[in-house]
């Protein structure tokens, strides 16, 4: 057994941990309604670890928000604690043999093959991707009315991906996919996304596709396209012959110790992990940086100062650390199912169990950040995030493959709206949050309105084209 962080007596079953007693169906609703919310109501009733009922087929999570027991969490060995099932809801965008479902040394080894592809020069090339396509897809984003920016902004950051996978040599069918891939996305507004459809019957996925509002029936069959067209770019790639350092080249020059090559499944899991994992986050990031932003004119005032001065960037730098504390697109880490017993804390865990690091309660814990709940960039002055208490991208084997670029992302865009706009919006009512599937973004969608800056019309006349 592994034993992380117990204390000399001895440790307690993880079924003793207290809970709601609330029906499981409650339970999720609850969750998928307001995740903030529900895991602080459950903190302060029931302490920083606690049982959920939320799991299909009686399977038990328990979330935990303590520094040292997530440290323990994210260092526990690969066979004790798997990731690959707690993708399950997932499991629809992102398949089987990709790196969110794969385990032990099937992941090490994949995720150690794929890392160039986000290093290095490949690194230099997408950096200057996102700034060239901030300041090219931001000056079409409508200027003067409330608008939600949400769908604006997810559509950049789909963009981005493009430019991670596939690199300079955009497919041919690349307009279609970048459609059928949005309107995919689009079922992690529904509750009905969260259906572990793989664990069904193909009679019982049928019974619900035909539920035309669950928006299963439009998701299958834009995915089976989806997997058309991610063929076709593959096939048109192994035709050209010519290779680069973007993910999918690195993918095809992947062999394994038997000499086979990647399969077609597998670079497809492999794509769609990318376009899911790296844009639902970061268009929630990046809404809520605009959402809290607008609601803060003090930290607004300083950060478009530096911006302008363009002399550092310490005050964007503290923004996006304080919006990822605040707002964590993944206010849970992935669960971890537990393979072997585990001890963590005083807290004894059986296979079967499920561990969930909440960090959205991390990060909202007085005693690690004085008055959490309220924004200011100020406190990340001279202070470089720990792993332990801020943890937006998670930790340990899994963390985030994309961090750096997801900074990038925020950074850029916030660079390009606030040089050329004011933000202007209808009330200071904060939007509050809303799920999408595993991450929360803003709950109206970052309703806003750009102004363009009278002081910098030079820049600021070119808007009002659809996203794209
Ligand atoms: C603000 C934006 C983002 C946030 C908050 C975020 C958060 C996360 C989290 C919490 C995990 C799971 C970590 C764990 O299990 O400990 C994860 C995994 C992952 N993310 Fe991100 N992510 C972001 C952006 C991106 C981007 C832009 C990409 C791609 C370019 C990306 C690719 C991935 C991949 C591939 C994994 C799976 C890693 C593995 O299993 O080894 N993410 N991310």
């Amino acid at each position: 057994m592994s034993t992380v962080n117990t204390p000399a007596r001895e440790a307690v079953p993880a079924t003793s941990l207290p809970g709601p007693r609330s029906p499981m169906l409650y339970q999720g609703l609850k969750l998928f309604r307001d995740p903030a919310s529900f895991m602080r109501t459950c903190r302060e009733r029931y302490g920083k670890r606690f049982e959920l009922k939320i799991m299909p087929k009686g399977s038990t999570i328990y979330v935990i928000s303590d520094p040292d027991e997530v440290k323990a969490m994210f260092l526990a060995p690969r066979t004790v604690l798997h990731t690959g099932n707690g993708s399950a809801a997932l499991e629809k965008f992102i398949g089987q043999t990709g790196l969110a479902w794969l385990d032990e040394e099937e992941h090490k080894a994949r995720r150690k093959q794929i890392l160039p592809s986000i290093k290095g020069d490949a690194h230099k090339r997408i950096e200057a991707s996102v700034g060239e396509m901030a300041e090219r897809i931001v000056a079409t984003w409508p200027r003067g009315e409330v608008v939600a920016l949400y769908p604006y902004i997810h559509r950049f950051t789909i963009q981005v991906i493009r430019e991670v996978v596939f690199g300079k040599a955009v497919p041919s069918c690349w307009d279609e996919l970048f459609e059928v891939v949005w309107d995919m996305l689009s079922l992690n507004r529904r509750i009905s996304s969260m259906i572990e459809t793989h664990t069904m019957s193909p009679f019982a996925v049928k019974v619900l596709r035909a539920v035309r509002p669950l928006g299963l029936d439009r998701f299958f069959k834009n995915r089976a396209r989806a997997d058309a067209l991610i063929a076709q770019a593959v096939r048109e790639r192994m035709d050209s012959g010519e290779f680069g350092d973007d993910m999918l080249s690195v993918m095809l020059g992947i062999t394994r110790e038997d000499g086979s090559p990647l399969s077609a499944v597998e670079l497809r899991d492999e794509i769609m992990t990318m376009f899911l994992a790296g844009t639902e986050t970061t268009s929630a990031a990046i809404c809520w940086a605009l959402e809290c932003l607008s609601r803060e004119p003090a930290a607004l005032e300083k950060l478009v100062a530096e911006i302008d001065a363009g002399q550092s960037d310490t005050y964007l730098t503290g923004t996006v650390h304080e919006v990822l504390r605040m707002y964590p697109p993944t206010p849970q880490i992935i669960p971890r199912e537990v393979m072997k017993p585990i001890e963590i804390g005083g807290v004894r865990y059986e296979p079967g169990a499920h561990l969930w690091a909440s960090g959205y309660l991390v990060h909202h814990d007085p005693e690690i950040y004085p008055e959490p709940d309220r924004f200011r960039p100020e406190r990340w002055e001279g202070v470089k995030p720990s792993a332990h208490t801020w943890i937006p991208f998670g930790g340990g084997h899994t963390r985030c493959l994309g961090d750096r670029i997801a900074i990038l992302e925020m950074k850029a865009v916030l660079r390009e709206v606030l040089s050329t706009c004011a933000l202007h919006r209808e009330d200071m009512k904060p939007e509050g949050p809303r799920s999408r599937t595993v991450t929360m973004t803003t709950r109206q969608g970052t309703r806003l309105a750009l102004r363009p800056r009278a002081d910098r019309a030079d820049r600021a006349d070119l808007a009002g084209h659809p996203a794209g």
